[in-house]
C-alpha cells in the first residue's frame, strides 16, 4: 500500500489524483492533504478518504474544521501545514498539486524527507529548479513528472541517456485564443479566456494556456526535469493536444506519446510508475480523428513564450520573476482589473526592470519572489 500526500487536494489535479487513489484502494491510502479556501469540498474528501493530516489555507478554516471532525485527524494551517503534509510519515509519495509558488518549500521539505515527489506544480522547478534537482539527487529521490507533456517525455526517454537526446519536442494546443489575430486579442474577456479547446484546467493555467506561458513555464521545467539546455527544447503548435510531446534521438527517430486529453492517465503512471495499470480513460481513437495537425510556434504572436526561453536561458532569479509577475498579472486579468494583453506588459517591465541575481539560494528566491509580488501589484 502506497501512503499518499496530497497538496492542491481540491483543484483540478488534486480531485483528478483523489479519483485515481479511489479507483485503486488496494494500492493507495490518501494519509495527508492541504487544500486552500473550498471547506465544502474539503469535508467531503475527509469524509470518504478519513486521511490523518489535513491543512487549509487559514487559522479560521482550521478552527472551523477543527470544532468538526474527531481529533485523530490532525488540522493545521498555511506553510506549516502544507509541510506537516508534505513530510507526513505514512506517506511514501507526495503530490504536488497546489497552484503557485507556495508548493515549493514544502516540495524541498518532502525530498529532505525521502518522499518520491509526483510534480504537477510547474512553479517549483521554475522558480528553484536548480535547488530542487541537486536536492533531489542528493537525497537519491525520484521526481516524476505529472504534466501531460513531461510525462510523454519522460515515457518516451525510458531511461535513454542524455547524448542519445537530439530535442525534446514539447507541443501547444495554443489555448483559447490561437486563431486570433493580436489585434484580436485587444477586446477578449475572461470568458472567452478560460474556454480552453481540449483540456479542462484550473483557471490559472488555462489562462497561461491563453498567453502560452504555460508553454513557457514548461520550457523551464523541461529543462530541470531532463537535463537539457534551452537550444534543444523545441515547442510545436498541435491543437488537438493527442500527441502530448515528442523526443527526437540522435539517429533520427522522433518517438511520441499520444492519448486522450485526461490528466488521469500521467497522475496515476506518475503514482504506479514503473508499472502501467488500467485506467477509466476514454481510449484514443485515431481513425475518429483522422488528421492531426502541425504549425510553427510564433514567437511574436506569443510573446510569453520568448520571455520564458530568455528568462531561462539567463536562469538565476529571472525566472522567479517571470513566475511571480505572471501569476499577479493572471490574478488581477481572472478580476477583471487589467486586459488580457496587459498581462504580458506586467511581466515584461517586471522582467527589464530585475537586477539578475545568479545562482540564487532559497532565500533570496523567496525573497525575489515577494519583491516581485509586492512591485506587480503596483503597477
Ligand atoms: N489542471 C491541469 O490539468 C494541470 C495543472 N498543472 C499544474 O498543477 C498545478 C495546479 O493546477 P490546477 O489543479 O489546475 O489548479 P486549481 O486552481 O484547480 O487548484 C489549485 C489547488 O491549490 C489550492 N491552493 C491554492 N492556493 C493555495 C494556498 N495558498 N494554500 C493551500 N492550497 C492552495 C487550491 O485550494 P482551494 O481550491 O481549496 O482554494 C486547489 O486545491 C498548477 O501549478 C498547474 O500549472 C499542470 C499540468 C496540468
Ligand atoms: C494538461 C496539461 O498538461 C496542460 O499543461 C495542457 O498541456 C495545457 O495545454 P496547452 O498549454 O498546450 O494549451
Ligand atoms: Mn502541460
Amino acid at each position: 500500500m502506497k501512503g499518499i500526500s496530497l497538496l492542491g487536494a481540491t483543484g483540478s489535479i488534486g480531485t483528478q489524483t483523489l479519483d485515481c487513489i479511489r479507483s485503486n484502494p488496494d494500492r493507495f491510502k490518501l494519509q495527508a492533504i492541504a487544500v486552500g479556501r473550498n471547506l465544502d469540498l474539503t469535508r467531503k474528501i475527509i469524509q470518504e478518504f478519513q486521511p490523518s493530516v489535513v491543512s487549509v489555507q487559514c487559522k479560521e478554516d482550521q478552527e472551523k474544521l477543527r470544532a468538526e471532525f474527531s481529533s485523530h485527524i490532525k488540522i493545521y494551517y498555511g506553510e506549516e501545514g502544507l509541510i506537516e503534509v508534505a513530510t507526513y510519515k505514512e506517506s511514501q509519495v507526495l503530490v504536488n498539486a497546489i497552484l503557485g509558488s507556495v508548493g515549493l518549500l514544502p516540495t524541498l521539505k518532502a525530498i529532505e524527507a525521502g518522499k518520491t515527489i509526483a510534480i504537477a506544480n510547474k512553479e517549483t522547478l521554475v522558480t528553484a529548479g536548480h535547488i530542487v534537482m541537486a536536492k533531489a539527487k542528493e537525497k537519491n529521490v525520484a521526481i516524476l513528472p505529472v504534466d501531460s507533456e513531461h510525462s510523454a517525455i519522460f515515457q518516451c526517454l525510458n531511461g535513454e541517456s542524455d547524448k542519445e537526446i537530439e530535442r525534446l519536442i514539447i507541443t501547444a494546443s495554443g489555448g483559447s485564443f490561437r486563431d486570433k489575430s493580436r489585434a484580436e486579442l485587444e477586446n477578449v474577456t475572461v470568458e472567452d479566456a478560460l474556454n480552453h479547446p481540449n483540456w479542462s484546467m484550473g483557471a490559472k493555467i488555462t489562462i497561461d494556456s491563453a498567453t502560452m506561458m504555460n508553454k513557457g513555464l514548461e520550457v523551464i521545467e523541461a529543462h530541470w526535469l531532463f537535463n537539457q539546455p534551452y537550444e534543444k527544447i523545441d515547442c510545436l503548435l498541435h491543437r488537438e493536444s493527442t500527441i502530448h510531446s515528442m523526443v527526437e534521438f540522435k539517429d533520427g527517430s522522433i518517438i511520441a506519446q499520444l492519448g486522450t486529453a485526461d490528466m488521469r492517465i500521467p497522475i496515476q503512471y506518475a503514482l504506479t510508475y514503473p508499472e502501467r495499470i488500467p485506467t477509466k480513460s476514454e481510449r484514443l481513437d485515431l481513425a475518429t480523428i483522422g488528421k492531426l495537425h502541425f504549425e510553427k510556434m510564433d514567437f511574436d504572436r506569443f510573446r510569453c513564450l520568448q520571455f520564458a526561453y530568455e528568462a531561462g536561458k539567463i536562469g538565476g532569479t529571472l525566472p522567479v520573476v517571470l513566475n511571480a509577475a505572471n501569476e499577479v498579472a493572471v490574478h488581477a486579468f481572472l478580476a477583471g482589473e487589467i486586459s488580457f494583453l496587459q498581462i504580458e506588459d506586467w511581466i515584461e517591465k517586471a522582467l527589464t526592470s530585475h537586477q539578475v541575481i545568479a545562482n540564487p539560494d532559497l532565500q533570496t528566491i523567496l525573497q525575489v519572489d515577494k519583491e516581485t509580488r509586492e512591485v506587480v501589484s503596483r503597477y
